[in-house]
């Protein structure tokens, strides 16, 4: 079976709703995140902080070149993956690419409490979502499928990914 790559911006529910259908579909689960913490032995923001986030976009370019020559993945991608042609090109040839959204009210609600995502620990955290919301709505925007999960539970929005999985070749 092919990766499914869950891909769009922060707190739209990659990470969640890959686990569920990794369980459904029976694929390997691939947080791109979490398993970036785990080889670099440190949370994201301390990546960002003292090795920059150059540094962190090339693990990210170096895990979807490996991630590709594999198959059957469900990949909770960063937010940032699917902003670079190279990744996209990757992606799009070695799997299904899913483009999850949600307006920048619930994105600004879902991670007011959390500052595990350097980018929106800024003093205006909302112009910064609307900022880079629009700088990356063209790359998003050449995903396979989008789904709008604004009104959506984890669960709605897992169950709409696996209805337009069931139109795919996989
Ligand atoms: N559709 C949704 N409805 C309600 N809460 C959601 C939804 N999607 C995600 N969340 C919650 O928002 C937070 C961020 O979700 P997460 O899966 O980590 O997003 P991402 O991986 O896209 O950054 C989590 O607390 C998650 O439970
Ligand atoms: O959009 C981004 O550039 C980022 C998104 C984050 O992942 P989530 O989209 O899972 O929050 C994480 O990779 C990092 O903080 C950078
Ligand atoms: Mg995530």
């Amino acid at each position: 079976m092919k990766n499914i790559y869950l891909v769009g911006f922060m707190a739209t529910g990659k990470t969640a709703v890959a686990k569920i259908l990794a369980g459904r579909l029976n694929l390997k689960l691939v947080d791109m995140d979490a398993e970036i913490e785990a080889r670099e032995k440190m949370p994201i923001s301390e990546i960002f902080r003292l090795k920059g986030e150059p540094y962190f976009r090339d693990l990210e370019k170096g895990f979807i070149k490996r991630l590709a020559r594999g198959e059957g993945q469900a990949v909770a991608c960063g937010g940032g993956v699917f902003v670079d042609p190279e990744n996209i090109g990757t992606m799009k040839k070695s799997g299904v690419v899913i483009c999850l959204t949600s307006k920048p009210e619930t994105i600004l609600r879902r991670t007011a409490a959390d500052a595990s995502r350097p980018l929106l620990n800024v003093a205006d955290p909302q112009k910064k979502i609307e900022e880079l919301l629009e700088k990356r709505r063209p790359f998003y925007a050449q995903a396979h499928h989008t789904i709008d999960c604004d009104a959506l539970s984890v669960e709605e929005s897992a169950q709409a990914v696996l209805n337009i999985l069931q139109h795919e070749r996989l």
